[in-house]
């Protein structure tokens, strides 16, 4: 049974840094704040899942999360994760879907160690390697980074050299001057399409507040560009809004994304025609348990899931159910090398290989290499 629920708050450094629209760039190196999530059972096995120190605050901890684990049989995720989603209604807000979904994603990994097996075999198995699309930062100012089109059709050409079969872009958003504007986008998604020529597959996720008649405008002009995708030109909230738009364009709509709800509204934007493709991810959804049922939605209506975000649990999903086509790396900048571990760190999860795709973890559980002497001797709290 589970007999410890703990997490560990550490330093370690990074070479990025959120603008002040939650956006990534990169940045010199600094020290960071991160935390460790530990799930510890009675056999000794330990679930591990790296979080964000103010995501799983001890207050939500002690109240929400381990009265439903501590003492529980690991192997009860189901009624476990439900037991913890019930309790977000009276949490007013405290206790989030990112939250949940790190809890359930640890649970995940020590399924995983107590089976002794990867997190993906225990999901299906249904493929060892996944090939994965770049995805970028957003646009920024910086000479030389993603501040103009032609930044953007340069990074491109280095990107399928490195063997990336698809790109997706993240163009210029607030706090940029300028941004978000549908010119712009359009000017970087041609540079970017004249660069790569048609056999890569390219993409814009254009996580705006675009109106009705901006996405569409912007839609026309990927359709042009034969784009793979369109994803999150709008708020998310207005179903009938992505209907709209998905019945008057021919590239594919792709979404939600951050929608609330879980997998639970992905249904409604299914069945309503909101999106030609579906997404999920597990820090959006709720954790791995529920990406894999909005995957397996997906698949009732002959429809792609493409997992949001990068990183051990998503790739667990897309190794174990076969839904989508494309790992998302990122995010990629010009001026971040992305394959450096970090200090808390003894790999990254997911190396790229030569023909842009990434293989699937044989360790057992999540396959995670975590520093713990590190993490131990940075402890703060
Ligand atoms: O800021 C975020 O939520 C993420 O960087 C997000 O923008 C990015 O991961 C994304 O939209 N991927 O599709
Ligand atoms: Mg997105």
């Amino acid at each position: 049974m589970i007999e410890r629920v703990e997490v560990s708050v550490f330093t370690t450094t990074a070479f990025t840094a959120v603008d002040p629209h939650g956006h990534r760039h990169p940045s010199a190196e600094h020290e960071v704040r991160e935390a460790l999530l530990e799930i510890t059972d009675s056999s000794g096995a330990v679930g591990r899942v790296q979080v964000h120190p103010d995501q799983l605050r001890p207050a939500v901890l002690d109240s929400i999360v381990k009265p439903v684990l501590l003492g529980a049989d690991p192997w009860d995720r189901e009624r476990l994760w439900t037991a913890m989603a019930r309790k977000q209604r009276g949490s007013h807000g405290r206790f989030t879907d990112r939250a949940l979904g790190y809890v359930d994603t640890a649970l995940w990994d020590l399924a995983g160690k107590l089976a002794d097996l990867p997190v993906w075999k225990l999901l299906g198995g249904a493929r060892s390697r996944v090939p994965a699309y770049a995805s970028t930062m957003c646009g920024d100012e910086i000479p030389g980074g993603l501040s103009t089109p032609g930044d953007y059709a340069s990074f491109a050409k280095e990107l399928v050299s490195r063997g990336y079969r698809a790109i997706k872009l993240h163009t210029w958003m607030p706090p940029v001057p300028g941004a978000p504007s549908v010119r712009a986008d359009i000017a970087a998604c041609e540079a970017v399409r004249d660069a790569v020529g048609p056999a890569v597959a390219l993409m814009l996720d254009a996580n705006h507040w675009y109106s009705r008649t901006d996405a569409l405008e912007l839609g026309r002009a990927l359709e042009d560009l034969d784009f793979y995708w369109f994803e999150e030109p709008m708020e998310e909230a207005s179903i009938s809004s992505y209907r709209w738009l998905s019945e008057q364009l021919s590239v594919p709509v792709i979404g939600p994304e951050v929608a609330w709800g879980k997998h639970l509204s992905r249904a409604e934007w299914i069945t309503s025609g909101a999106c030609d493709i579906l997404r999920a991810g597990p820090t959006d959804v709720g954790g791995i348990s529920p990406t894999v049922k909005a995957a397996h939605l997906a698949e009732s209506f002959n429809m792609d899931c493409e997992i949001h975000g990068d990183g051990s649990a998503s790739l667990a999903v897309l190794g174990g159910t076969g839904t989508g086509r494309w790992y998302e790396r990122g995010l990629l900048h010009p001026h971040h090398d992305f394959d450096r571990v970090p200090p808390h760190r003894l790999a990254i999860a997911d190396p790229l290989d030569d023909e842009g795709c990434v293989s699937l973890s044989t360790a057992p559980g999540l396959g995670d290499e975590f520093d713990v002497e590190h993490i131990r001797s940075h402890t703060l709290e």
